[in-house]
């Protein structure tokens, strides 16, 4: 299994409980989407998987190994072989676009090649086609913060595929982008996941790209895991009782009383 959790729970530092009792196997080569209301627990899941957090309970194994019985050293090791895709990717401002993808080898570079790539891009080509397939090849030579928002996202999709992991993690990774390149961008991550057989687990708050893109998809709410279904079987039923929202039927004031108009008599 790429990614293997057994009761696994996150809560947080202030008691927010974020996850609870998650069971979640997903095997080599899987693309699986992940939805679900504001604050269901998404990116707390993802976190977990990324390794940036440690669960409060359960058991959790990356890529064939529990993060947390590594050595710090192994465990720097083990995510380099993760791509992470952010939401709001933290770029530098003033970083040129190709040294953004190119770091996306600096897990597995030295600290004299990296060190050395700051100061001179060394696989600019590379960098370049890892752009061109997101659409993106002409902003090589820009600064981030010259960068739109949609932009800045398809910047770390690109770092991503420059790295060339073993899973990717996304979380949000179209949120920032118009329907049609969200289409595309997904498109691109779904065929690179698919040619190389790897695994791919994001979360998205668009239902429809989901179904259309990943064959598997996991509803959270409320910090657990709701439904574990091939997208192909989900029913209009599950999705709408994902995403009822019992605060925003229930009008905190009372309606007002109609307004009777008063014409008076002549
Ligand atoms: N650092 C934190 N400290 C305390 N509580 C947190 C922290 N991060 C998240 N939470 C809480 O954990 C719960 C899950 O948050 P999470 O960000 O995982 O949700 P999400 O499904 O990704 O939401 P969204 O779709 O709005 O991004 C929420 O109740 C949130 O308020």
């Amino acid at each position: 299994m790429t990614l293997n959790l057994s009761g696994v729970g996150l809560t947080h530092a202030n008691g927010q409980v974020a996850l609870s009792d998650i069971e979640l196997q997903i095997a080599p080569g899987e693309r699986v989407a992940i939805i679900g209301p504001s604050g269901a627990g998404k990116t707390s899941l993802l976190r977990l998987l990324a390794t940036a957090q440690q669960p409060s309970a359960g058991r959790i194994e990356v890529l064939g190994a529990d993060p947390w019985r590594l050595s710090a050293a192994a465990r720097q090791r083990l995510r380099a072989r993760i791509g992470l895709i952010h939401q709001a990717p933290p770029l530098p401002p003033r970083q040129r676009v190709v040294t953004a993808v190119l770091a996306g080898k600096l897990g597995r570079w030295s600290l004299g090649r990296s060190l050395l790539n700051l100061l001179h891009p060394l696989d600019t080509a590379g960098a370049a086609a890892a752009l061109a397939r997101l659409d993106l090849a002409e902003k090589l030579f820009e600064h981030c913060d010259q960068l739109s928002g949609g932009q800045l996202q398809r910047v770390g999709i690109a770092r991503v595929l420059y790295q060339e992991p073993e899973l990717i993690l996304a979380d949000e990774p179209v949120s920032a982008m118009d329907p049609v390149l969200a289409g595309h961008t997904l498109g691109v991550l779904s065929e690179e996941a698919g040619r190389r057989g790897i695994t791919l687990l994001a979360s998205l708050h668009a239902v429809d790209l989901a179904l259309a893109h990943f064959p598997r998809i996991l509803g959270v709410r409320a910090g657990r895991l709701v439904f574990d279904r091939p997208a192909a079987a989900l029913t209009r039923a599950e999705l709408d009782a994902l995403y009822a929202n019992e605060q925003l039927q229930q009008p905190a004031t009372p309606p007002a009383a109609p307004h009777v108009l008063h014409i008076p008599r002549c």
